[in-house]
């Protein structure tokens, strides 16, 4: 008997991965998971969007428009961010597998924990100036940056 051929690729697990982690957030609007992985494709850590821990998430704001006091923008811990702050790893030549691009606070971290590839999904706030300052980041410090399809993975959330 021959092995079986249609398993899911590297980066079909790892964004599923990805997208799982994104299941956890609370965000009404917008759930995000990151998944690091090694040169060797062993997972090195997981994250996703949330308020700090010990900030209780029932009393935090999650609202985008009003007081900026009022909204999830000055607390919220991006998973790209949570997922390099969770892991023990030294996370050089890694590579991080994203639900939505990342934004130029997590693209400064991203360069400077080591990680070498951004593999992600979603673009959606690509007009704005904070992705366009992520993808001056990542070309300047050579982080590599692709987009892929979800192809075998069904959806958990309702994006
Ligand atoms: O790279 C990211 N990583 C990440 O975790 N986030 C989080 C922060 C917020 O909880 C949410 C974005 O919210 P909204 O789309 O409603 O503005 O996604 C947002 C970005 C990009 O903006
Ligand atoms: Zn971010």
């Amino acid at each position: 008997m021959k092995k079986r051929m249609n398993y899911i690729s590297w980066d079909d697990y790892f964004l599923g991965i990805a997208e799982l982690s994104a299941a956890r957030s609370k965000d009404p609007n917008t759930q995000v998971g990151a998944c690091i992985v090694s040169e060797e494709n062993k997972i090195l850590s997981v994250g996703y969007n949330g308020m700090p821990a010990g900030c209780n998430d029932d009393e935090m704001p999650w609202g985008r428009e009003g007081d900026f006091l009022d909204t999830k923008y000055p607390f919220v811990c991006h998973a790209e961010l949570n997922a390099i702050l969770n892991s023990n790893h030294d996370l050089k030549g890694s590579r991080i597998y994203v639900s939505l691009f990342p934004c130029n606070e997590c693209a400064k971290a991203i360069i400077q924990s080591g990680i070498k590839e951004v593999i992600y999904t979603c673009d959606k706030y690509a007009d704005t100036d904070g992705t366009k300052a992520s993808k001056m980041m990542f070309k300047m410090a050579g982080v590599k940056t692709r987009q892929i399809k979800q192809e075998h993975f069904v959806k958990i959330l309702p994006m």
